[in-house]
């Protein structure tokens, strides 16, 4: 999918993650596409969603841009969201039209550069489109300054270097939308619609919300802790 094309689909939308991991309830159920099905019914203008099966049966069920990764997790490396090659292409062969993948500055394995893996995307795959998935204004740097097509906050507050919160890191988004001069995707712990509003309202292109719609634990959590404040 053209960049232009693909910005032009999401702009000012919801995304919609419909994960489930293989220790998760819903992991394995066919649950993933049926979601995006719903999602789609409410409004979402894309899913961000996890391996080849589901990205293949999600793109079946939904017309709408897709989000692939592969979480992985290897020996030697805390990078586990499409951590190389391996993974990107089973993202692009199961038809997804972005591939989004860790692009903080830890070791990666075999301790390939990102620098590295973008050039080998770029050449193998001209048509997919790339998410840089950072925990700092510094790494969303990096990453344009290595042409990626999008930048998001995914990965603040899982990075030990970064802010750890229970809501979504606003001054890093802010800056990320203020400073890499790339179209940026607000993601990670956006629990409300206000919350997502307020992405908007800073310039991100679009917002990216998981659990708090696809993780009925999640979501029951939140119920739950809250009820205990009395
Ligand atoms: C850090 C990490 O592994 N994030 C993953 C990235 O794909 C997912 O587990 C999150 O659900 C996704 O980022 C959406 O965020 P939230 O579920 O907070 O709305």
């Amino acid at each position: 999918m053209e960049n232009g094309t693909f910005i032009q689909k999401i702009r000012g939308g919801l995304i919609v993650s419909c994960q489930a991991l293989d220790d998760e309830p819903l992991y394995g159920t066919g649950m993933m596409p049926l979601m995006a099905r719903a999602v789609a019914i409410g409004g979402a203008v894309g899913i961000r969603a996890n391996g080849a099966d589901d990205i293949r049966k999600i793109k079946a069920e939904v017309a709408m841009p897709l989000i692939g990764i592969v979480k992985r997790n290897y020996a030697g490396s805390p990078v586990y969201i499409t951590p190389t090659f391996k993974e990107v292409e089973e993202v692009a062969h199961a038809g997804a039209d972005v591939v989004a993948l860790d692009a903080t500055s830890r070791t990666r394995p075999g301790g390939e550069t990102l620098e590295a893996l973008v050039r080998r995307i770029r050449a193998a795959f001209p048509e997919l489109l790339i998410m840089a998935d950072v925990s700092t204004l510094e790494e969303g740097l990096t990453a344009a300054g290595l042409g990626v097509d999008v930048v998001a906050s995914t990965l603040s507050g899982y990075t030990p270097y970064s802010p750890q919160r229970t809501e979504p890191d606003f001054a890093l988004i802010e800056s990320l939308v203020r400073n890499t001069g790339k179209p940026v995707i607000a993601e990670g712990r956006i629990h409300t619609p206000d919350e997502a509003l307020r992405c908007i309202q800073l310039g991100c292109v679009a917002v990216v919300v998981g659990s708090a719609i696809t993780r009925p634990q999640e979501i029951t959590r939140l119920f739950v802790e809250k009820m205990r404040d009395f």
